[in-house]
C-alpha cells in the first residue's frame, strides 16, 4: 500500500528578509519513519484555504507544537506582550482544520500547542504561565543551547484507565519531557482526559466519540520517536490511523 499523506501545520515566521511557513524536521522525521507515512506542510493561509478540498487528498492531520501561543481573544480573554508570541495566521488555519478533520473522521495528531490548538478549537480555554499558578509545577524547557537537554525526560504522567493512549503504550505510567508555559483549562466539547501529571497539568485528551482516531499529547513525542519505545508507540497508531482511513477511502 502506498504511504498515506499527513497534512503537517505551518508556523509563520520571518527569515532571512523573507516569510516562511515551516515545521521542524523532528515532527517529519517522525510522520515518516516512526508513522511510515509522508508528510505534506500545509501552509497557514487561513481562510483562503478550501479545508474540504484539502482533506479530501490527506490521510492524516497532525498539529505541531510551536513556542507561539494561541491568541487569547479566541478564548475569551485579552492578548498581552508578555504572554506572545503569537501566530494568528497558524490559529486561523490549524482552528477550522482540526475541527473539519474531526467531523470528517480524518485521523488527527496534536502536539503541545497542537493540542492546546484542538482545545480552543472545540470551544475550551488554556491558562497562562503556569508555573505561576499555586499548585503547579514549572512545565517549561530547561535553558539550554542543546535540543537533547530542552527536550529531556522531565516527569512522569498517569494514563486514565480505559483510556486510548493506555491501549496504545500500556496502563502504565510513562514519563514525558516538557516545553510549555500554558496547559488546557476549561476543557472543549467532547474532549476527554486521557492523562494528567502530577501536579494536575492535563497531558492528553483524545475526543470522545469522534468518527475517527485522536489523539492529543501537551508532550513531545516526536522529539524521541526514534529512541522511546511510548513515543514510537504514539506515532505508529496514528499511522496505522491513517492507513485504515486510507484504506476505507479507497474501497468507498
Ligand atoms: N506556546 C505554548 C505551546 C507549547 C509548545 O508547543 N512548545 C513547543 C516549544 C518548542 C521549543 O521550545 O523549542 C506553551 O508554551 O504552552
Amino acid at each position: 500500500m502506498t504511504q498515506p499523506l499527513i497534512l503537517v501545520s505551518a508556523d509563520v515566521k520571518p527569515m532571512d528578509g523573507y516569510r516562511w511557513h515551516a515545521a521542524p524536521s523532528t515532527y517529519l522525521e517522525a510522520i515518516l519513519k516512526a508513522a511510515d507515512a509522508l508528510p505534506v506542510i500545509l501552509p497557514s493561509f487561513g481562510e483562503l484555504i478550501d479545508f474540504d478540498a484539502i482533506l479530501d487528498r490527506v490521510d492524516g492531520v497532525l498539529a505541531t507544537g510551536s513556542r507561539s501561543n494561541v491568541s487569547p481573544d479566541l478564548y475569551g480573554e485579552v492578548p498581552t506582550e508578555e504572554n506572545g508570541p503569537y501566530d494568528p495566521e497558524r490559529d486561523s488555519t490549524t482552528l477550522p482544520l482540526l475541527r473539519r478533520a474531526i467531523e470528517r473522521g480524518i485521523p488527527v495528531f496534536a502536539i503541545c500547542r497542537g493540542m492546546q490548538e484542538l482545545n480552543v478549537a472545540m470551544g475550551g480555554t488554556l491558562h497562562t504561565e503556569i508555573q505561576d499558578m499555586d499548585g503547579r509545577n514549572d512545565h517549561r524547557a530547561p535553558v539550554s543551547d542543546e535540543q537533547s537537554e530542552r527536550f529531556r525526560i522531565a516527569h512522569p504522567i498517569q494514563l486514565a484507565e480505559g483510556s486510548c493512549l493506555a491501549g496504545i503504550v500500556g496502563p502504565a505510567p510513562i514519563e514525558v519531557n516538557s516545553l510549555h508555559r500554558q496547559a488546557l483549562g476549561e476543557l472543549g466539547r467532547s474532549l476527554k482526559i486521557e492523562a494528567t501529571a502530577e501536579d494536575g497539568t492535563i497531558e492528553a485528551v483524545t475526543v470522545d466519540k469522534a468518527p475517527g482516531y485522536v489523539m492529543a499529547t501537551q508532550w513531545h513525542p516526536e522529539y524521541w520517536a526514534a529512541s522511546d519505545l511510548p513515543s514510537q508507540q504514539l506515532f505508529k497508531a496514528f499511522g496505522d490511523a491513517a492507513r485504515s482511513y486510507a484504506a476505507a477511502k479507497a474501497s468507498r
